[in-house]
């Protein structure tokens, strides 16, 4: 127990004070900040007067003679101060404890400080400033029973040890220390606890929560209830009911397709390619009713895609993406999710009734090139904006033949293509879409008949989700036997969490439009495992789609 007289800062911040109010010295300073115990002997505080910073004792006086720019409490015996633009630790006679200089360090916690190098990149020090690991990361945190977050490059953040190592191998959008067994963790559908595996404790997701508390933990939902839930997830008291309205909640979500189709009345009549642009020039070039129009503009503004200036309407950052020349513009997807992938949504009671089959959308749509174009416009943005990031992680090698099974026009051929440009990247797909691809080495295949090409590297980018668990199968033994020794499928899919619902709505469009079906890792690896092939390798970055890298069992 602590024999330490305990020091209060004054009203004023500018002195300490005893218990009863009086003050502790004579001295008065611009700031002073609390008195923290050393070797809990004597008890010290940072002081900030005239521009310069120092620790003073009880009786005010300084503990050494140098001056700082920045002063600050003293843990775990060593404190950290900023001198010119230099941050470090010092020891209680004032002198620094290591050689190295840092844009910023934190202070000791459990005789570990986080620093900040002059290159942004942030570890973790011993106390004589020695690194605990080689690493180095985005940002880092204190550690808490022997558990720190770390964030990566990408933004996502992990659990490390003292050793620098991964204590489970999940990221998260944001992180915490581990309070007892949980951490709270943000996935992209919210927050929630997870246990020291990485793994969610419950399913539902969370717009915030604190971390338990001898057993519980208040939460508030995405609808702004205010719940205690205990480890299991159970609401056991609820502290304020939800302050949004169900029934309005419920009505927007059955209209969702008074968005689809104002979006995609807007994409047909290019109305972002004209902005800006006041409503009466802007019906002359759409051709339409300029008092109609401006509904329809209200309305876009409504969904947060323009604003209006003065009276001159301008696109804003989302609508971006509906101009037709945008490198990812979606304005094609606006008109296909309209057309007949909404017209295949209207069988779904059916679907769930009957195990009808669909009719195949790909060998429709490549029976007409305005249909090919149109919906190889939507596939390739969706490319560009998930691939581009996980390509330079392929594992592809000089003289490699990589084969772009069912690859669409060729996005991510190209991709790989100008990545890897000492290798012969072959794109194939059906005889139409071929036909209207610009990709150069192509050629026409079927994914269930014998396929045309051996390669080191077969590519088979969001093709699984497009075919039932058989037909899937059957693509990957075609891919396997068209593998040369010791080469490699790559998959690229979505995977669906095995602990929330996160996806699931995208697995329905799946099941009404193609037939198809989103899965998990799991289910995954039991189709790989059937196939004779299994996972190697898994590249997961920013985007939604993972990069799974299968080679023969
Ligand atoms: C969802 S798209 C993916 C395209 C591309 N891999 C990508 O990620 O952007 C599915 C692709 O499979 C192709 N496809 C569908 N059935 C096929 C078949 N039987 N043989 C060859 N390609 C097929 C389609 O034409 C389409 O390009």
């Amino acid at each position: 127990m602590s024999t330490l007289t305990k020091l209060s800062v004054s009203d004023d911040c500018r002195y300490h004070t005893f218990a009863d109010g009086t003050a502790a010295y004579h001295a008065r300073f611009d700031e002073v900040l609390s008195f923290h115990g050393i070797d809990n002997a004597y008890q010290v505080a940072p002081v900030f007067l005239n521009g310069q910073a120092w620790h003073i004792d009880e009786t005010g006086e300084a503990i050494y003679p140098h001056k700082f720019r920045r002063t600050f409490g003293f843990y775990c015996g060593l404190a950290a101060v900023i001198e010119n633009d230099d941050w470090f630790h010092i020891s209680p006679n004032g002198f620094a404890i290591y050689a190295q200089r840092y844009a910023f360090v934190g202070n000791y916690q459990q005789n570990i400080a986080v620093v900040c190098d002059r290159d942004g990149f942030y570890f973790h020090i011993d106390k004589s400033g020695q690194p605990l690991y080689e690493n180095k990361w985005h940002y880092c945190g204190d550690f808490r029973e022997g558990i720190a977050v770390a964030q990566a490059e990408n933004g996502l953040s992990t659990h490390i040890d003292k050793q620098g190592r991964f204590i489970h191998s999940f990221w998260f959008l944001d992180l915490d220390v581990f309070h007892k067994r949980f951490a709270r963790a943000k996935s992209d559908d919210g927050w929630h606890h997870i246990d020291k595996n990485g793994k969610p404790i419950y399913a539902q997701r969370y717009a915030s929560v604190e971390p338990f508390y001898n057993g519980f933990s208040r939460v508030e939902t995405f609808s702004g209830a205010l719940q205690i839930i205990d480890e299991q997830g159970d609401v056991v008291r609820e502290l304020r009911a939800a302050n949004n309205d169900d029934f309005g909640a419920l009505s927007a979500d059955m209209v969702g397709y008074w968005r689809t189709f104002t979006i995609a009345t807007a994409a047909d009549l290019k109305i972002f390619d004209y902005l800006p642009n006041d409503t009466s020039q802007l019906a002359i070039q759409t051709n339409t009713l300029e008092k109609r129009l401006t509904r329809l503009l209200n309305a876009l503004g409504e969904l947060g895609l323009v604003k209006c200036e003065q009276t001159v309407w301008h696109v804003l950052p989302k609508g971006a993406f509906l101009t037709t020349n945008h490198t990812m513009s979606l304005a094609s997807a606006a008109t296909e999710y309209r057309g007949e992938l909404m017209q295949r949504w209207h069988n779904l009671t059916q679907l769930m009734q009957e195990d009808i089959e669909n009719v195949d959308i790909f060998k429709q749509v490549s029976l007409s090139d305005e249909h090919t174009a149109m919906h190889h416009n939507m596939l390739r943005s969706y490319a560009l904006k998930d691939y581009q990031e996980l390509v330079c992680y392929l594992d592809i090698e000089k003289g490699d033949v990589v084969f772009d099974a069912a690859g669409g026009v060729g996005s991510l051929a190209q991709l790989i293509l100008d990545q890897f440009p000492s290798t012969n990247v072959i794109l194939g797909d059906l005889q139409g879409v071929i036909n209207s691809s610009n990709f150069s080495n192509k050629i026409a295949f079927d994914l269930f008949e014998t396929w045309p090409v051996k390669a080191e590297k077969i590519m088979l980018a969001r093709v699984l989700h497009d075919w039932n668990d058989a037909d899937a199968l059957q693509i990957l033994l075609n891919a396997a036997d068209a593998l040369q020794n010791n080469g490699a499928i790559y998959v690229f899919e979505m995977l669906l969490d095995e602990h929330s619902f996160g996806g699931s709505l995208c697995d329905l469009h799946l099941l009404t439009v193609t037939g198809g079906q989103e899965r998990t890792k799991s289910q995954f690896e039991a189709l790989f495992k059937k196939a004779g092939l299994c996972i190697n390798t898994v590249i997961k970055k920013d985007s939604l789609v993972t990069a799974m890298k299968l080679i023969r069992e």
